[in-house]
């Protein structure tokens, strides 16, 4: 285990049992639909790339850049769009595809952001809920692991872009962060 990790939350398999788990309610769900899955960058690009390979009908992917945590534990609260999608959502059944729901800043915006675009549909799927730390009426729709109110990493999730590579989820050390938070 990595020496600023305090505890192991969900370990390799764990992880890949509920993307198997997930990716198999999808493709039940979205038979048909042609689904577009968009991947919320940069923390959900390692959940997103074993989702899809779970889900066994046709489907599309597309890419998302926002940040809202900068160096921070904690929201700014305000959401920059860093890189837009190349597709067109109008008419679309569209996926977003998250690491984590925290606070539910993040989402509340692209999802009001897409459904002004059109889709035909929009849905949620998030492998980790924090619920202890929303501030909106957010709820999603297809969700993998809740997570008590600690700063987790790992499995895409990071600390000052650090962590994103760790094969596991964990909780950082207070200490690394300190009052940064
Ligand atoms: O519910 P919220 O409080 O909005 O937090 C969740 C969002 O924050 C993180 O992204 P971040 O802004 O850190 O960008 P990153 O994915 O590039 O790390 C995370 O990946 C979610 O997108
Ligand atoms: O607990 C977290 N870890 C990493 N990134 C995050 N973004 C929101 N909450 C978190
Ligand atoms: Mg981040």
């Amino acid at each position: 285990m990595h020496e600023d990790i305090r505890e192991v939350l969900f370990s390799q398999s764990q992880i890949q049992e509920k993307v198997t788990e997930l990716g198999q309610r999808l493709t039940e769900d979205y038979k048909d639909l042609n689904p577009l899955c968009i991947c919320v960058l940069k923390g959900a690009a390692p959940f997103m790339s074993d989702l899809v390979r779970a889900i066994d009908t046709h489907l599309e992917m597309d890419y998302m850049a926002v940040s809202s945590y900068g160096n921070s534990t904690k929201s700014s609260g305000v959401v920059r769009i860093i890189k837009d999608l190349d597709t067109t959502v109008e008419g679309r059944h569209v996926i977003v595809v998250e690491d984590i729901i925290d606070s539910g800043l993040t989402l509340n915006y692209l999802l009001d952001l897409l459904r002004r675009r059109n889709a035909a549909s929009v849905k949620v799927v998030t492998l980790l809920d924090k619920p202890g730390r929303r501030t909106t009426g957010l709820k999603p729709d297809y969700c993998g692991f809740e997570v008590p109110d600690e700063f987790v990493v790992g499995y895409g999730l990071d600390y000052a872009e650090k962590y994103r590579n760790l094969p596991y989820i964990g909780i950082l050390k207070k200490e690394i962060y300190g009052d940064a938070g």
